[in-house]
């Protein structure tokens, strides 16, 4: 039965073989017939609509500071010496890269810089795959995953809830599913959409409203709350951007109308300066004014914007909450529209209480909606904590990832676990070489393995919470326009970002939630593209296994990718050779950025002497958690969200007065936000 729907692949030449006829899966929900006249099966004809990045690139030089350490430099530096040092050893030797120095695999002639690595791969390519060790245990791993697919108790949070007849009856009873989209719009143009805005989809290239678009625009122009759901790639952005500028065309323009009116809560600073760009480039033939409030920007300037009253506000929980309790004049109090995107990745990462007190700080009359491909129990909660009545927009339920994915697994055994990163460069340099997102659960283990593909030549970067704002925006503009090929990244990618045309998604460890799974496997065969993802799968990992080939549509292609043994153990060598040169470059970053630091304090100390006064004069910024308290929320059980009613502009303790002494007492992030006011002054 599982050959049914796991297909082995022992070959990599099939990577780009056509995806295989729809095949039954056991065990998945059942579609509702409302969803279906939501025509899950539109047609994306158009580009990224944020492609033209210079949104980006304007936040990436304003953010620019010239004291940056390159990671880049220091590999650079370390192949000029380990190639300077093998000259001296080995005489008359022509070898130019590290790649060379550590093959001694008997392979005299492989990969002498990027050309003739191709060569290698080629070799390689002609391998005989039959021989793989591996193979020898299709059926076993075949079986494995039809055994999963049989006895399943599911073990995600967001699965078939629904089910429950008395839970669906409290839904009904909760959510308006009377005011369900009566028509749908093959059109834009027949959604009642004014001219600019039109005006500004034609330009992007969006014509016809994706199904989510089609059913959700016209509910949220009436102004009803709305909770939306889609594949990761069905267009939730312009689904809630759309409603939004048409609804503020109509807005109060008298001299002392302005005021913030809508605002858009999601989880990561590059998820807002994407809605931000897609926001302002469909507010083009407005006057409707963006503003983006994220941490890692200048808090200063954000001030300053927010002074101006823009219209909309696309924002990062911390530093929205960091503005509400310390930039004075800052109120959400004229807000109409409330949007919280990836609602429960917000949850997730701790954010209730923050989101809480957001809603709070909102007028009661506001709209809100919610959307994300992944809804979970804490959003249930917080859908019932910060919406009425709402029309709830579900867009395919039965399918949880995108049509043109296709899966492929690898298993990894126990004994074989330490060889991950042999695998993973294994499958990059002979199948996955552009266009590659890897997901790691560490951002040491990203940033070790980045340096790994910079030493082996491999145009790699990296984006994780370890750097600087200017450092991901960067590495995701690089990423975006081709310069590198791979993209070593933690979740902090894995939600909404919406790069064009990533091919494959490798997800070096199986994610321990399946929404998370989702978000990942979702930044490919977006828009009606196809894409592929390659996850490592351990024994540890077998239960996801499950919970993943459970939710896959009939159609989804699942595969089981065979590596051969023999060549990943070649790599393995490989990779044990570089290992030393990943201890020597990490040491040398790490002294880099003492000396950095060393410089940045004695800056900061001569500031201080100098613009004593002004600086104490400040008054003392409030904040809302401390970072102890913040990985508690973290941790906390969905059912625990404690509301808090603290009145805006108050610390949360309100008993214990602000600090006001430098830095003493305040958490790191805290400390972090006082010293970038400092160096805006
Ligand atoms: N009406 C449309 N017609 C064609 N393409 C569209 C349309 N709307 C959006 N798209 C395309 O779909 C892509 C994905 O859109 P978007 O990022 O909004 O998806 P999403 O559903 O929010 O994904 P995620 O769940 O990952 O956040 C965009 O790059 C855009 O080019």
């Amino acid at each position: 039965m599982s050959g049914d729907f796991i297909m082995t692949i022992d070959s990599d030449e099939e990577h780009d073989s056509p995806a295989p006829a729809p095949r039954p899966v056991k065990g998945r929900n059942t579609a509702k017939a409302e969803d279906a006249q939501l025509n899950p099966d539109f047609d994306f004809l158009v580009p990224s609509y944020n492609d033209a990045s210079e949104i980006v690139q304007n936040l990436v030089e304003k953010v620019s500071k010239a004291n940056q350490i390159s990671i880049d430099e220091i590999i650079a530096r370390r192949k000029l010496k380990t190639f300077a040092s093998k000259r001296k050893r080995v005489s008359g030797g022509n070898k130019s890269d590290i790649t060379d120095s550590e093959s001694g695999s008997g392979e005299g002639s492989d990969a002498k810089g990027s050309e003739e690595s191709d060569e290698e791969e080629e070799e390689e390519e002609e391998d005989p795959l039959a021989t793989s060790s591996e193979e020898d245990n299709d059926e076993e791993n075949n079986s494995e995953v039809e055994e999963d697919g049989e006895g399943d108790s599911s073990d995600d949070s967001n699965s078939t809830d629904e089910n429950d007849e008395g839970e669906n009856l409290r839904k009904a009873a909760y959510f308006d599913d009377e005011t369900r989209p009566s028509e749908t719009h093959a059109s834009f143009l027949t959604m009642n959409l004014s001219r600019p805005i039109i005006k500004a989809l034609t330009t992007m290239g969006l014509h016809k409203p994706t199904p989510i678009q089609a059913a959700a625009v016209p509910v949220a122009l009436l102004g009803k709350d709305v909770v939306g759901g889609a594949v990761t790639g069905s267009g939730k952005t312009a689904a809630f951007t759309i409603p939004i500028i048409e609804r503020l065309l109509y807005r109060d323009k008298g001299k002392n109308a302005a005021a913030t009116r809508c605002l858009v809560v999601v989880p990561t600073r590059e998820l807002a300066v994407q809605c931000f760009e897609v926001g302002t480039r469909m507010a083009g033939h407005t006057d409707v004014r963006f503003c983006l409030v994220v941490g890692g920007l200048s808090l200063k300037s954000q001030e300053a914007a927010l002074r101006s009253r823009p219209d909309v506000l696309i924002a990062t929980p911390g530093r929205l909450i960091d503005h509400l309790h310390n930039s004075p004049s800052f109120t959400l109090d004229a807000l109409d529209i409330l949007v919280l995107d990836e609602a429960d990745r917000m949850l997730e990462d701790g954010f209730a209480d923050e989101l809480t007190e957001i809603v709070k700080a909102c007028p009661v009359s506001r709209q809100t909606m919610l959307f994300s491909a992944t809804m979970t129990d804490s959003v249930d909660k917080l859908i019932r904590l910060s919406l009425t009545k709402p029309v709830r927009i579900f867009v395919d339920a039965k399918r949880s990832m995108a049509k043109g994915l296709v899966q492929e697994f690898v298993r990894v055994r126990p004994e074989k676990e330490k060889e991950r990163p042999a695998l993973l460069l294994c499958i990059c340099k002979r199948t996955f070489k552009t266009r590659v997102i890897v997901f790691f659960r560490s951002k040491k283990l990203a940033h070790q393995m980045r340096i790994v593909f910079g030493l082996l030549d491999m145009k790699c970067d990296e984006l994780h919470g370890d750097l600087s704002q200017e450092q991901r925006l960067k590495a995701l503009q690089a990423f975006r326009d081709g310069s590198v090929d791979y993209l070593m990244a933690t979740d902090l990618a894995s939600r909404g970002l919406d790069i064009k045309g990533i091919e494959t998604v490798i997800n070096f460890d199986m994610p321990s939630q399946l929404a998370q799974y989702l978000h990942r496997v979702g930044r490919t065969a977006r828009a009606g593209k196809t894409g592929r993802s390659v996850t490592f799968v351990g024994e540890a990992d077998r239960k996801m296994l499950r919970a993943v080939v459970k939710h896959s549509a009939g159609e989804d292609s699942v595969r089981h990718r065979v590596v051969p043994a023999d060549v990943v153990s070649k790599w393995a060598q490989k990779f044990e050779q570089v290992k030393e040169e990943v201890s020597v470059i990490l040491k040398e970053e790490k002294e880099e950025k003492q000396l950095r630091q060393a410089e940045m304090e004695l800056k900061k100390g001569q500031n201080m002497i100098e613009h004593e006064k002004e600086i104490y004069s400040r008054p003392a910024r409030t904040w809302f958690q401390t970072g102890q308290e913040k990985n508690k929320a973290a941790g906390r059980t969905p059912g625990r969200h404690k509301a808090n009613s603290g009145g805006k502009q108050k610390p949360k303790d309100a008993a214990q007065p602000p600090k006001r002494d430098k830095y003493a007492g305040l958490s790191r992030k805290a400390k972090r936000r006082k010293m970038a006011m400092e160096e805006d002054s």
